[in-house]
């Protein structure tokens, strides 16, 4: 049986260990000061959680008694010579694989490069990469360093895809046109599964589905989707994924990452950046001169892994797999988003985003005719889509207006009342309530802070 929403708030209050309002230096009554902050920042970094430090401690002990050994004899059978093979079967879960599809291993941007260089091959009729517009800093990076790499201009080869004018989000549907329109020339569509700063879900399967038909390849970036909403890569005949582990999967600052390699690849892909761990596990310390590599995802494996970043991983995945995987989480994190969401949604400070668009495309109008800005009063609105499907537990929130200093101060206020979100300038604070850990009291109180915020800052307006 699924566990309940009260057995949950139970059992995962216990699991986590979660910073008190002293310790991030809120300014609140003493008798305030030693609860729990109001945590809503995983969408950055997942908190720490009992199993994983108990796991990462019993590995320090392994190694202080063990030292070497521990490769091959270890006391809980976690042999650190295979110590991936504990994480592998819950990834494979968590992003609807096969455990070959998936390998535990590297960073998220080196893992981006390392697929790249394997499904990136363009031509001179079909070398562009599409993605969305703003993706994360660091994804824009290897992109264009991709496309330099290959002798092209960024330029010409990369197509960023923008809301429309007076818009936050991209439309589905202008994505699939783009896709029908630019597909012949595109050898590469590479969105992230929820944008980092809008928290958008992109709809995964009907744009894998589209640039499949296309023949281009579609590869993901999962930093904030795995995790946070329930996915299958498989299924949706994904060519390839990366991710990170350290937001939604919690394993500690730097957390090991991942790869999907689709099966279908597993014959005609060999790994061309090989290393020692991607080579098949039986003959591996017989080090063989010639590499024969594992098939599948793992074989892209170059260095063994470090067991301390695994095991923190796997202290977090327990837990998952515990409540039962992205099914009731994702129903637990609908039901916060949303509480989240109509809290901050009947603050008086609030305005909608149909508003908000209208006053830009206005604001647009103006700047372009005389240069100047619209000054209005301080609010906010949510950029993130209102439809649940098309997001996942973050909200975005802008402040109004925009390039003032309301959001930095609002954050101060925030951070002060012990509400930890984070901020993206210019004008955004992200809030996000995961379900393993956040609570509807956490919504309330977020809300309820923001509120206090807003009337601190117009006071001393006054
Ligand atoms: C979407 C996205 N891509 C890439 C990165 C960079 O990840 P890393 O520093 O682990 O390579 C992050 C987070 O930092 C991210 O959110
Ligand atoms: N790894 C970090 C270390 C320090 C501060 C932020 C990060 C992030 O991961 C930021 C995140 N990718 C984001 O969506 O903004």
């Amino acid at each position: 049986m699924p566990p309940q929403w009260c057995d949950l708030n139970v059992m995962l209050s216990r699991e986590f260990i979660l910073p008190s309002n002293r310790d991030i230096g809120a300014k609140l009554p003493e008798e305030n000061a030693d609860q729990r902050c109001t945590y809503l920042c995983g969408n950055s970094l997942g908190p720490l959680n009992k199993r994983s430090k108990a796991l990462l401690q019993e590995e320090l002990d392994i190694w202080g008694t063990r030292a070497v050994e521990g490769h091959f004899a270890h006391p809980y059978g976690r042999q650190w010579m295979n110590i991936a093979d504990t994480v592998t079967p819950l990834l494979a879960e968590l992003v609807g694989a096969s455990e070959k599809e998936v390998a535990c291993m590297g960073t998220l941007t080196a893992n981006l490069h390392l697929m790249m260089a394997a499904f990136y091959k363009p031509t001179a009729q079909r070398f562009k990469i599409l993605c969305e517009g703003r993706a994360f800093p660091s994804d824009q990076y290897a992109f264009a360093s991709q496309a330099r790499l290959h002798g092209y201009d960024p330029n010409e080869a990369i197509v960023e895809m923008c809301p429309r004018q007076g818009e936050f989000t991209l439309r589905e549907s202008d994505i699939m046109d783009l896709i029908a329109k630019e597909g012949p020339s595109i050898s590469l569509v590479i969105f992230s599964g929820v944008q980092y700063y809008t928290g958008q879900l992109f709809p995964m399967k009907a744009i894998t589905t589209a640039a499949k038909a296309q023949g281009c390849v579609c590869g993901w970036d999962l930093a904030h989707a795995i995790g946070n909403v329930p996915m299958a890569l498989h299924d949706w005949d994904v060519d390839f994924a990366v991710w990170c582990s350290y937001k939604y999967l919690n394993s500690g600052p730097g957390g090991i990452g991942g790869l999907f390699v689709h099966e279908k690849w597993e014959n005609s892909l060999l790994p061309q950046y090989a290393g020692w761990w991607g080579h098949d596990p039986a003959t591996r310390f017989a080090m063989p001169p010639r590499f024969s590599a594992i098939p599948g995802a793992q074989g892209f494996q170059q260095s063994n892994p470090s067991v301390l970043a695994t095991v923190s991983l796997l202290g977090s995945l327990q837990i998952f797999k515990e409540v039962g995987m992205m099914g009731p989480l994702r129903k637990r994190s609908l039901r916060l988003t949303s509480e989240l969401e109509m809290r901050l949604m009947k603050s008086r400070f609030y305005v909608p985003i149909n508003e908000v668009s209208a006053q830009c495309l206005l604001q647009g109008e103006m700047n372009a005719k005389d240069g100047t800005t619209r000054q209005g009063q301080p609010g906010f609105t949510i950029i993130t889509p209102r439809d649940p499907e098309s997001r996942g537990s973050q909200l975005s929130l802008l402040f109004l207006p925009p390039n003032s200093d309301v959001m930095g101060r609002v954050f101060g206020a925030l951070s002060a009342m012990g509400v930890v979100g984070d901020e993206r300038r210019p004008d955004v604070i992200r809030l996000t309530p995961a379900p393993l850990y956040s609570t509807l009291g956490d919504c309330e109180r977020a809300a309820l802070c923001l509120e206090e915020a807003f009337k601190g800052l117009m006071k001393a307006k006054l």
